[in-house]
């Protein structure tokens, strides 16, 4: 029982999220359920209400801000779209705006209705954000201090004390204080929250050393490319170079120059190629580059361009220069060969290269 109330309690309150929405939007959503529940339903009942207390005016003015209350959250849910969200939150706002004035001004039952007014600040902070709802507040106050201060109260229609009056405005103002200090520490914990995580992606898809993306950050797009490759029947090559003697160059000038060579190197090869192919770290002293709409030949063109830029350039580190050669083995990807073997047709060629000597380009 308690399990089914509280299923259904969830369903109306995630009533128009979305996966297409960011989660403070979906958070949004949500807070305009709840407050449809909560504030169209007590308008509803206060509607009743001053019906039997033969309140005309006022239970008309009830029933039509709790049918507006409801009107919000069925446009949300019937157009789950952030503008539709954005609307129905701003109708929401401006009609509880209107009838918490209205409140004040009518005096609701037995004066009690600019009690209602404390809940402005923080629906409209939350629904509105740091920046609208303070905005929204600020209007909210000088209409009420207009309403509330006007010569022999003339738009009123009853009577307040001029104690209750400016008590009444000085405590509305701390709360619209207090809920804009909320709300502008909530947005600022979201945003930080925001590139933390930004920052661990990546971190997650990108090799610390040289900043080139990592294994499993090129798995990711051999898969899109390949897809593109089937769509299209056009091939894509890789190329896969390893560092010649990378342990000897560790063991002469130290493993620092050895994280210095492989930094230039990656910022070597990338700006070698183009701007649409892609160069990772696929391992140690390994890098794989990944060039979308080439052939097989025009692969082997580019390897050859920077296995000679890479000899023909030594690395520089603290005035010595370090000598160093690549081997590189291709492969190209067509819609009749697999991601995984043109990988392994890759290093099996790379191997060769080692093989007959380094330094060297092997394609066929
Ligand atoms: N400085 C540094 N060294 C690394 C890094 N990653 C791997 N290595 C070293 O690279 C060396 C690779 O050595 P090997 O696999 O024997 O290959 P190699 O010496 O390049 O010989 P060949 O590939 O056969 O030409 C190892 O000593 C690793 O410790 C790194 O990030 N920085």
């Amino acid at each position: 029982m308690f399990a089914l109330l509280g299923q259904l309690a969830r369903r109306y309150a995630k009533a128009g999220c979305s996966d297409h929405f960011d989660e403070d939007t979906n958070r949004r959503v949500v807070v305009v359920n709840l407050f449809v529940f909560i504030g169209g339903g007590i308008t509803l009942v206060l509607g009743i209400r001053a019906i039997m207390g033969d309140d005309n005016h006022l239970a008309i003015s009830l029933f039509i801000a709790s049918l507006l209350f409801f009107s919000t959250r069925w446009l949300q849910i019937l157009k789950p779209t952030r503008f539709y969200q954005t609307v129905s939150s701003t109708i929401l706002q401006c009609c509880l705006m209107v009838l918490t004035l209205y409140l004040v001004i009518a005096g609701g039952n037995n004066n009690t209705g600019p009690l209602w007014i404390y809940l402005v600040p923080p629906v409209c902070m939350f629904l509105g954000g740091f920046k609208y709802g303070l905005i929204a507040n600020l209007i909210y106050t000088a209409i009420l201090a207009i309403i509330l201060f006007a010569p022999s109260e003339m738009l009123l229609l009853t009577s307040y004390s001029f104690e209750f009056k400016t008590r009444l405005l000085y405590s509305f103002m701390t709360i619209i204080f207090l809920s804009a200090f909320y709300e502008y520490s909530r947005e600022q914990s979201y945003s930080a929250v925001g590139q933390l995580r930004d920052e661990f992606e990546r971190q997650a898809l990108h090799d610390q050393l040289t900043k080139l993306p990592n294994r499993r950050n090129l798995n990711e797009q051999l898969k899109h490319e390949y897809q593109r490759t089937l769509r299209e029947k056009e091939p894509f090559s890789l190329l896969l170079a390893d560092v010649d003697f990378f342990k000897r160059i560790n063991d002469d000038f130290g493993h620092d120059a050895g994280d210095e060579v492989l930094l230039i190197l990656a910022q070597r090869f990338k700006q070698a190629v183009r701007n649409q192919d892609l160069v990772s770290r696929w391992g140690g002293e390994e890098f794989l580059f990944l060039l979308p709409q080439t052939s097989l030949q025009q692969a082997a063109e580019v390897a050859e361009k920077v296995r000679l830029q890479t000899v023909n350039e030594p690395v520089w580190q603290n005035q010595r220069p370090i000598p160093v050669t690549i081997s590189i083995g291709v492969a190209e990807v067509n819609p009749n060969t697999s991601i995984d073997d043109a990988i392994n047709l890759a290093d099996k060629r790379l191997y060769i290269a080692k093989q007959d000597g380094r330094n060297r380009v092997i394609w066929q």
